[in-house]
């Protein structure tokens, strides 16, 4: 498969408060590549460093070393021409769809501004509107409307159509189901896979949960403390973990049956009592 999003060695360093407190390194070389039309998933624990790749990926955050290659350029390093265009081509849907729409706007003007600001004349824009909201299955009316007046998960298809908007390559999605219901989840993860089918387009897929992560990709990624500790098909990594950190985060998942949840408990704690782990690696 093409690689389309090619990140390498990368690591990330962040100043602290105070003059005398070090830079604490936060990504320590991480690599990952996303594959055109593909969807990589990328699971870790809170504070593990998910965000902080995305945020580099979308040329937020300035890497201390290492690379990030997108369509074979380097984002990082990339003037501000090419990082106009970037910032078309490179999308992201955020987890809280409350506070990622302006609350002010229709979600007509939410969708058609960043086009209008593009060049697009107001009519096309409108037209174009009308078919994002077609392709995340919102009725033409839903662009008279404020987000206020939208369920959570309606909200996200509002968000997922703004990402669709310029038509980007690929979708940063920062834990895009997890302040929903889930069945909502569901149904907002299936419309991902369908938009992907229709489009080509490749997903960063970020969330802590693995069994969302399987939902949706093919291959993953575990991030701990700022490592990648294993890569590979989801099946495969749910099935046959490489590493404790993966085996735990897989013990952790909540299941429905509450026999099978104190079992797990169970081997969760007696996993962390045999082997403390302390490093990545
Ligand atoms: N701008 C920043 N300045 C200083 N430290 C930061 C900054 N952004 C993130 N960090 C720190 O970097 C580490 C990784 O944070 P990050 O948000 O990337 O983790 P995460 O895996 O996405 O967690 P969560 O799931 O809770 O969002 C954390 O220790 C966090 O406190």
């Amino acid at each position: 498969m093409t690689a389309l999003l090619e990140v390498e060695d990368l690591r990330v360093r962040f100043g602290r408060k105070g003059l005398r407190s070090r830079p604490v390194e936060v990504l320590h070389g991480v690599s990952l590549s996303v594959g055109v039309g593909e969807t990589l998933g990328l699971v870790g624990e809170s504070g593990s460093g998910k965000t902080t790749i995305g945020r580099t990926v979308l040329g937020l955050v300035t890497p201390s070393s290492g690379s990030v290659r997108f369509a074979g350029e380097d984002v990082t390093a990339a003037s501000r021409r090419t990082r106009r265009r970037l910032a078309k081509d490179i999308q992201v849907v955020f987890q809280d769809p409350y506070t990622s729409l302006n609350p002010a706007l229709s979600v007509g003007d939410i969708l058609s501004e960043p086009l209008v600001v593009q060049g697009l004349s107001r009519r096309d824009a409108q037209a174009r509107v009308r078919g994002l909201l077609e392709q995340v299955n919102l009725p033409a009316g839903a662009a008279e409307r404020l987000p206020r007046e939208f369920s959570g998960g309606q909200r996200q298809r509002v968000a997922i159509a703004r990402a669709l908007a310029p038509s980007p390559k690929l979708i940063v999605c920062d834990e895009p189901v997890s302040a929903l219901d889930l069945t909502t989840q569901a149904k907002v993860l299936d419309l991902l896979a369908e938009i992907q089918t229709r489009t080509q387009v490749s997903y960063l897929f970020i969330s802590h949960d693995l069994a969302v992560v399987r939902h949706i990709s093919v291959r993953v990624s575990v991030l701990y403390r700022g490592d990648v500790v294993e890569t590979g098909p989801v099946r495969d990594v749910i099935s046959s973990p490489s590493h404790d950190y993966t085996r735990r985060l897989l013990l952790a998942a909540p299941v429905a049956d509450p026999d099978k949840q104190a079992v797990r408990r169970r081997a969760r704690r007696a996993l962390i009592e045999s082997q403390p782990l302390e490093k990545a690696g």
